[in-house]
């Protein structure tokens, strides 16, 4: 039986680290004012062109000051950040290169994530093709990873992330899912699985594997962009939601959105014949407005994640189905590999947990987390 007490323990402690990281990437002052950004936004859920459905400021009498503040800025959303330089759409789809005033770079730690992609910002016009950005509106779902000790949000204001795996060519990864599955949950933002690529196989070979993530309560798809089977019920999940696009190369991200959302147009790799592998066709960051509202965010630094801000000793609390016994074993510090009187061997050994799962918990630890550099 989990003791309750320890395992709340755990939830505090991953809700610390959760704000932890929220805090350190949440720069949402308004710093023309000196005022909290979130009290000058008059929330309004706005659907405009490009629908990227955003608060925004709106001018009223009672605020006016701030009304002044923003009259003259143009509201926009970061595609892409790098360094101290951002590409912003505008709320009207046009796209400008923009700098980061001062202020905002000075809170930032060595400049690093003071504006990020996926922001919700305002930034004054210079040219029609440069701006520099004022401020920055407070995020949500944020996805982020830890590199040398250093965290760096890599996309910020999302609901979903959209982890496309394909069923073949190249073939199904089960730990890439679950590697995905952990950050999504580290991040507090919610997966959904897709298994592309489906009429290259015959389904009911997914059916044990699907109905094991389905039995741990998350969503599963299987689609075709070929086909089409499942392309419907993908367009209709992405409806109105900011989604994060997750999957090695080639499995099938851009194809499928070119049949989400018929005239997009996204280039389409090959898989090399040789090794089953794709050949990263999309290298740039892209924010895809869709065209029933929500927009998808395509960036390589979440498609390609391979270092992800989770310890060893972490692993089996962000699985939910191991998650129960952790606190069971006889170390507090069980990896759960070799250790005597270990509660999720037990468990494994009279099918509390499934096989399989802990094989991908151990492929997750040896293949990730316990290499020696
Ligand atoms: N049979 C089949 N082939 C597909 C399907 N979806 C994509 N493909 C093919 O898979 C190859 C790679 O597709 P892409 O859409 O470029 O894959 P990607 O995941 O966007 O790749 P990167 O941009 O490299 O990350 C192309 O040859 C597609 O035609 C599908 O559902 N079924
Ligand atoms: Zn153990």
């Amino acid at each position: 039986m989990p003791k309750k007490k320890k395992s709340s323990k755990h939830r505090t402690d991953f809700r610390k680290n959760h704000q932890g990281r929220v805090r350190g990437g949440d720069l949402t002052r308004d710093f023309t004012g000196g005022k909290e950004m979130a009290d000058l936004s008059q929330g309004e859920r706005v659907s405009g062109k490009g629908d990227l459905t955003r608060k925004r400021t709106i001018a009223t009498e009672s605020h006016s000051d701030d009304a002044e503040s923003t009259a003259h800025l143009i509201s926009g959303r970061v595609i892409s950040a790098h360094g101290l330089k951002c590409k912003v759409m505008a709320d009207d789809g046009a796209m400008y290169e923009c700098a980061i005033r001062q202020v905002l770079k000075s809170l930032s730690i060595d400049g690093r994530s003071a504006v990020v992609a996926g922001d919700y910002v305002w930034f004054r016009a210079e040219t029609p093709q440069d701006g520099m950005i004022q401020r920055v509106a407070p995020r949500h779902g944020i996805i982020c990873r830890t590199s040398r000790g250093q965290q760096h949000v890599i996309v910020a204001n999302i609901d979903y992330l959209l982890i496309i795996a394909s069923a073949a060519q190249p073939g199904l990864k089960p730990v890439l899912i679950d590697r995905f599955l952990l950050t999504a949950k580290q991040c507090d933002v919610e997966p959904v699985i897709v298994i592309n690529k489906i009429d290259l196989v015959d389904p009911t070979s997914l059916q044990s594997l699907i109905g094991a993530y389905a039995a741990l309560g998350f969503r599963v798809l299987m689609t075709s962009a070929e086909s089409g089977v499942g392309v419907d019920y993908l367009r209709e999940l992405l409806h109105g939601k900011q989604t994060a696009l997750a999957g090695q190369s080639g499995v099938g991200k851009s194809s499928l959105l070119n049949v989400v959302q018929p005239g997009l147009g996204l280039a389409i790799g090959r898989v090399s014949t040789d090794n089953d592998k794709g050949r990263h066709t999309t290298t740039t960051s892209q924010l895809i407005p869709l065209a029933n509202g929500g927009a998808v965010f395509d960036t390589p630094g979440i498609r390609q994640f391979q270092l992800w801000d989770i310890s060893a000793g972490e692993v089996a609390g962000l699985m939910p189905d191991i998650r129960p016994y952790v606190n069971a074993c006889r170390y507090p510090n069980c990896l759960h590999l070799s250790e005597d009187d270990c509660a999720v061997k037990d468990a494994v050994a009279d099918a509390r947990i499934d096989a399989r799962r802990y094989d991908a918990y151990c492929h997750l630890l040896e293949d990730d987390l316990l290499v020696e550099d």
